[in-house]
């Protein structure tokens, strides 16, 4: 089983918002999407119902009249298509991110079952728009929030500035995916340290992750393209695959409005997308040796991750897919 998750935190500390995305409860900070993916040609066994537009049904193989159902904030069937998600699940986001909210997009689930699909969508590398397609039609999460934050933006009558940054996490080591390295054997990335920020409690710093300042959507899909390669070409160097990285992409929003006094108000929006690595079985999976110690620094930062949330008082959105 495999899930996308999301998760809109707490607003800036600068940020003084009104409105009904500031009044959410708090039990509605977390919210849980299913997105089942098609069947691969192959003769599968289809273990997986969707009866309603809520709940999943899955059988047992051995047993087929045992069920157990799962019920969430909406599911996805494998007709849903890329649009339907992103206008589902992201597109309301980013009325938050403009109005100075922290938000948070997690794919997460098994290896294969669509989360780097759902996040990026299919590359069409003969296409300098890179992540459109043809017709745009498998465009993932990543490209249309990106492109459609420039459209609602520069709607607004604000000053602004957009920075993107994209980040991947391997057996607990940090990479900076838009450093400007020339590629080799033994600094196949930029590292980069994290520290506890002293001055925001909870928060950290990772230091020296460049944040690339875009000034339109072709800039925004270059950098993705160029982070997304790079991760890609540094994982076959470092001998890994890369879905068994995580791998984080923010776009951070500064937006800077006069009031009718004349006085001024900056307001600051992150849009976190995260492709979490696959989460596995060891056991079933029959990794060994260093795919074993992957698959455990995998599954421990995924618990990691799963306590943090539940500790925290976030808005969080969750994702499943499924195969
Ligand atoms: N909803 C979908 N519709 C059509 N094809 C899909 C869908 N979801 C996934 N696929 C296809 O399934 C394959 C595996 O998907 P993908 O690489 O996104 O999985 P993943 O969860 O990111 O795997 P990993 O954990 O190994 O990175 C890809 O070829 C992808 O194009």
């Amino acid at each position: 089983m495999s899930a996308l998750q999301l998760h809109d935190s707490k607003m800036d500390s600068k940020t003084e918002l009104q409105g009904s995305a500031g009044k959410r409860e708090r039990n509605q900070n977390i919210q849980v999407y299913v997105r089942v993916r098609p069947m691969t040609p192959g003769g599968q066994v289809k273990v997986i119902e969707t009866p309603g537009v809520r709940e999943v049904v899955v059988r047992e193989r051995s047993v087929a009249n045992i069920t157990k159902t799962f019920t969430f904030d909406k599911v996805f069937n494998t007709e849903s298509t890329q649009l339907d998600v992103y206008d589902t699940v992201v597109s309301p986001l980013l009325k938050e991110v403009l109005l100075g909210y922290n938000c948070t997009v997690f794919a997460y689930g098994q290896t294969g079952t669509g989360k780097t699909y759902t996040m990026e969508g299919e590359l069409n590398t003969t296409n300098t728009m890179l992540f459109l397609g043809v017709d745009g039609k498998d465009a993932g999460i990543l490209p249309r929030a990106l492109g459609d934050i420039f459209d609602e933006i520069r709607a607004m009558s604000c000053d602004f500035q957009v920075r993107a940054s994209y980040l991947e996490l391997y057996n607990e080591e940090l990479f900076d995916l838009l450093a400007t390295v020339e590629p080799n054997p033994n600094q196949a990335k930029k590292t980069l340290r994290i520290y506890e920020d002293a001055n925001r409690k909870g928060s950290v710093v990772i230091q020296g992750l460049e944040e690339v300042i875009v000034q339109n959507k072709q800039e925004v899909y270059n950098v993705l393209r160029r982070g997304s390669q790079h991760r890609k070409t540094a994982s076959t160097v470092l001998n890994h695959s890369s879905s068994r990285s995580h791998a984080v992409f923010t776009i951070t929003v500064h937006m800077k409005e006069s009031n009718g006094d004349g006085e001024q108000m900056v307001k600051v929006g992150k849009l976190h997308l995260v492709d979490l690595a696959g989460s596995e079985n060891i056991g079933k999976s029959g990794a060994v040796d260093k795919r074993a110690r992957e698959a455990g620094s995998i599954n421990q930062s995924l618990l990691t991750l799963g306590r943090v949330v539940t500790s925290m008082e976030i808005r969080w959105f969750f994702f499943l897919i499924e195969s």
